[in-house]
């Protein structure tokens, strides 16, 4: 993994008003959004689906439906108090927007390490010529509590801390309620698929895309499956994030108060393929920045993963090596997981 040692911010492009991307954000032609993200929307594309948690007559069937179709959509009803996933958009907003570069940069997070906690800006970088992601980020180590450090994340607004905290563990009771219920839709006994992912490593990452003065050219995330087993999304009414169904890359329209489920890669093992995990990217907006939040609960890295239905489709893995292949491969699309299947 080739990460460079500097500071460089995409917000500061930004703040400095640059007109045009710099050369390392432009992308491929093959990769680049085909059309900005107000045509799209005028488009008639198929919409993720939208499931009500408190409907317990078809929850499973919904659920299974579009795990099994999309690897990604959306829970209302989930029972996460409402004033906290504005709570937590507020805090992060405001270490983006309201703190100074100099107090942000106190923040950094080591440019060394992959996935290390703190501020920056290129997280999926796999080697020098990799295309940047017009996105800065904030990444927060939450669980297991022996990897938490609160003295890590900002302090500049009194309540972050204890908002991250709270928000931590409402994803955390939110992603097991969910994996039972996605056991159950599967016909498996409603503990399987946690038990196979064990006790979850959970990262919380703010996402910040500024505006970008050329959004045809760039990609505010490069195309990817999550690495772990299932990401809980919420994200402000900017709308961006799109997923790959069928060749086409539909946007998760912003819904109010609504929370993303994304199946992760260890989750298509462990049901054997049933259900796979969704590839997905985020566009950049010409006019507004938009910000998300996204918490990953992955398994210990000394974790076994494999399937708990057979025949087995998938090889075994330890779940540090496939995180150490994925890392030092980059992401690009799902070729990480695929090399796995039997
Ligand atoms: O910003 C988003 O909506 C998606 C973020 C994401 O996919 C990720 O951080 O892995
Ligand atoms: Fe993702």
């Amino acid at each position: 993994m080739a990460l460079a040692g500097n500071k460089i911010r995409v917000q500061s492009f930004v703040q400095d008003g640059k007109m045009v991307v710099p050369p390392q954000y432009i992308q491929p032609p093959d990769t680049r959004p085909s059309q900005n993200l107000e045509k799209r929307i005028d488009q008639h594309l198929p919409a993720a689906p939208v499931i009500d948690l408190s409907d317990v007559n078809s929850v499973h069937e919904e659920l299974g439906k579009s795990c099994r179709e999309w690897g990604a959509f959306q829970v209302i009803n989930h029972e996460v108090p409402l004033e906290l996933l504005d709570g937590m958009m507020r805090v992060g907003r405001y270490f983006f927007e309201d703190c100074t570069v100099e107090q942000k940069l106190g923040y950094a997070c080591d440019s060394n390490s992959p996935a290390s906690e703190g501020y920056g800006s290129r997280m999926l970088v796999s080697s020098n010529d990799t295309v940047l992601d017009w996105r800065d980020y904030f990444d927060h180590h939450t669980l297991p509590l022996s990897r938490r450090n609160a003295l890590k994340w900002p302090h500049f607004s009194s309540d972050y801390r204890n908002t991250v905290s709270d928000f931590s563990e409402q994803m955390s009771i939110l992603a097991q309620k969910l994996l039972r219920f996605i056991a159950e839709s599967l016909g498996l006994p409603s503990a399987s698929i946690k038990d196979g992912i064990g006790e979850f490593y959970q990262n919380i990452t703010v996402s910040y895309y500024p505006p970008c003065p050329q959004p045809e050219l760039t990609l505010g995330l490069q195309s990817h499956s999550d690495i772990g087993a299932i990401t809980l999304i919420i994200q402000d009414d900017v709308g961006g994030l799109e997923i790959l169904k069928n060749g086409e890359w539909i946007p998760m329209n912003p819904l109010p108060h609504a929370i993303i489920v994304i199946l992760a890669d260890q989750t298509e093992i462990i049901t054997n393929g049933e259900y796979k995990s969704a590839v997905h990217r985020a566009i950049t907006n010409a006019k507004k920045a938009r910000l998300s939040v996204s918490s990953f609960h992955d398994p210990a890295k000394t974790k076994i993963i494999q399937p708990a239905l057979g025949p087995p489709k998938y090889q075994k893995v330890v779940y540090g090596d496939y995180y150490s292949s994925w890392y030092t491969k980059g992401p690009e699309g799902k070729r990480n997981i695929d090399t796995l299947r039997l």
